[in-house]
């Protein structure tokens, strides 16, 4: 950790400096997608401590880890939301450094966060909910093409949204993010819940965005599911990398499974 980190990390959190907001600290020439020691805390905790790791253009990298290791607060400071605060580091999404950004700045940038509750809008068709992700420039895929990917959304239409079973919901939220003109895909437990069968289906879909180049990062409690679709992995403990390798890697690796995942 660099000085200027560890200083952040002992002031209380209104003193820290926000260094989030100063655009020419980077140090090296950034990958697609770059994380460079990010420390984000909510209120006085102090969660995500020094994760850095990098992506490459449309691969598929699982972020692991055990219950409370600090993986959805990694993807939510990825997102550049503000809970947790981003208080040193630097992310670089293809030259665009989303770490002075605010989080609807970083979802015009590319970086887009599914979120584990779906958010699905209540009163609004599946088709609505699409169209409203395409208000705002820019758009994504079309709505035919959506519907292509995910036929069953387009057989439910005019559904309402929430009425959609827990897949289908995951579906439409992935196919919202979609409809977007995305760089990064964030996913944060899209198979939670859901029958080992509609999981297969999602496995495929993600494998098709993958095809078109949009990179995934995907957090899962189903490690096992999750690495086999992936390319790479991070693996984070108590808020920071522990492991950066390949997805074989931790599947060929007990020592790592057990001490990390619990698998
Ligand atoms: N809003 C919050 N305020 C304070 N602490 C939080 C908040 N959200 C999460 N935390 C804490 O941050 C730590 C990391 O949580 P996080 O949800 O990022 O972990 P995770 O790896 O995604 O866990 P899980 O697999 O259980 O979802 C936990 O100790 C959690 O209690």
């Amino acid at each position: 950790m660099s000085d200027l980190a560890i200083e952040a990390t002992k002031r209380p959190a209104e003193d820290r400096p926000d260094f989030s907001k100063h655009a020419n600290v980077a140090a090296t020439a950034p990958a697609f997608l770059s994380v460079h020691d990010i420390h984000a805390y909510y209120g006085e905790s102090y969660i995500v401590q020094g994760v850095s790791f990098n992506v490459h253009e449309g691969e598929i990298l699982a972020l692991l880890g055990r219950n409370g290791a600090g993986k959805t607060s990694t993807l939510r400071t990825i997102a550049r939301l503000d809970n947790p605060s981003l208080t040193y580091g630097e992310i670089w999404l293809d030259h665009q450094h989303l770490h002075t950004m605010a989080s609807h700045e970083a979802a015009r940038a590319g970086m887009v966060l599914v979120p584990e509750d779906r958010r699905i809008i209540p009163g609004l068709t599946v088709e609505e909910n699409i169209q409203l992700a395409q208000i705002v420039e820019p758009v994504g895929w079309s709505i035919d093409r959506l519907y292509d990917l995910f036929p069953r959304l387009g057989e439910r239409r005019n559904q309402e949204g929430v009425t959609l079973s827990g897949g289908e919901q995951q579906m439409l939220a992935i196919a919202r993010a979609l409809a977007r003109d995305i760089k990064v895909l964030l996913l944060d437990e899209p198979y939670e819940g859901l029958a080992p069968v509609i999981v297969d289906e999602i496995e495929k879909t993600l494998e098709i965005i993958k095809m078109q180049g949009i990179t995934t990062i995907l957090v899962e409690q189903n490690a096992i599911r999750a690495l086999e679709l992936a390319d790479r992995s991070v693996i984070l403990d108590t808020g920071s990398v522990v492991f950066d390798g390949t997805a074989k890697e931790v599947l060929d690796n007990k020592e790592l499974r057990e001490n990390y995942l619990a698998i």
